[in-house]
């Protein structure tokens, strides 16, 4: 287990070099090619890019739901690499929250006891503070003993989010959260994100298509072809958009120099 330095403690999540290659042979694809980033504590991330890009390969090997073919991730300070199934479950467990477009509640828990079932898991109780103001960014005071069938597609998304934020954790990676949601529960769920981090310091790095969505970060980081190629701070719509026509140019024009981008013998 490698210490980050302690000037990197501002940092929630790390990709150092990270290549990924699934397969082998003549069904070998390098979904990531050398790519490195840091994800700050407190700030709202999003990543955006043509379909096929790698976004979802980033964030799994990020969120250690997979494991990168070479370079390194850090969540806080704690490397991923080399870690066994059992170090990895209990990181997730403890420093991870996850947002999927599927909501993934359980359907015969309650509202409240899908808030808290990542807690029961762990065996520990919410601290009662937190909780009520959980609960109150997400507005479900009044649903808590709602089961999800009982809930509208936008609730069971605050649902989803309340249990991601009630463990406190490092980071929240939240992949197309607002997929499955009608524009105004998405704005809804977007605003709920962008307030867990500016009132209450959560860090979220968000997978997402849409530039709407995107501009609710404090940034936006664009990968192509496994790369990243652009950042954006404090990004707006129309901004993200205009990234994303370049990125489509980019990605329809034949690669400049393949050997620039393969994969290095030791990342096969
Ligand atoms: N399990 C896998 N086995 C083989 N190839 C894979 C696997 N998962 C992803 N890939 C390939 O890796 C590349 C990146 O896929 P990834 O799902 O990360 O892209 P994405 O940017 O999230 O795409 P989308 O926006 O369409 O969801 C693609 O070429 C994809 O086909």
């Amino acid at each position: 287990m490698t210490v980050i330095e302690k000037n990197d403690v501002a940092v929630a999540a790390r990709a150092g070099d990270i290549w990924k290659v699934y397969g082998s042979g003549a069904a070998e694809v390098t979904a990531l090619r050398g790519v490195t980033a840091e994800f700050r504590r407190g700030q709202f991330t999003a990543i955006m890019g043509p379909s096929g890009s790698g976004k979802s390969t980033l964030m799994h090997c990020l969120a250690g739901l997979d494991v990168a073919t070479k370079g390194t991730v850090h969540i806080g300070d704690t490397e991923l690499s080399g870690q066994g199934d059992k170090v990895l479950t209990r990181l997730r467990r403890d420093k991870i929250g996850f947002i999927f477009q599927q909501f993934n509640l359980l359907p015969t828990l309650s509202a409240a006891e899908n808030i808290r079932l990542p807690l029961d898991i762990a065996g520990t109780k919410p601290d009662p503070q937190w909780w009520d103001t959980v609960i109150d960014t997400v507005g479900l005071r009044d649903r808590l003993s709602h089961r999800p069938s009982q809930l509208s597609g936008g609730q069971q998304q605050r649902v989803a989010c309340a249990r991601a934020l009630i463990t406190r954790p490092e980071v929240i990676f939240a992949d197309e959260p607002t997929g499955n949601l009608d524009s105004r529960s998405g704005a809804e769920l977007l605003k709920f994100l962008q307030l867990s981090v500016r009132e209450h310091g959560q860090t979220i790095v968000m997978v997402t298509h849409d530039a709407v969505a995107a501009s609710y970060a404090d940034r936006v980081v664009f990968l192509a072809d496994g790369q990243i190629v652009s950042e954006l701070d404090n990004p707006t719509a129309e901004a993200v958009l205009d990234t994303m026509k370049r990125l489509d140019v980019l990605v329809a024009a034949p690669r400049q120099s393949d050997e620039n981008v393969t994969a290095p013998a030791a990342a096969r």
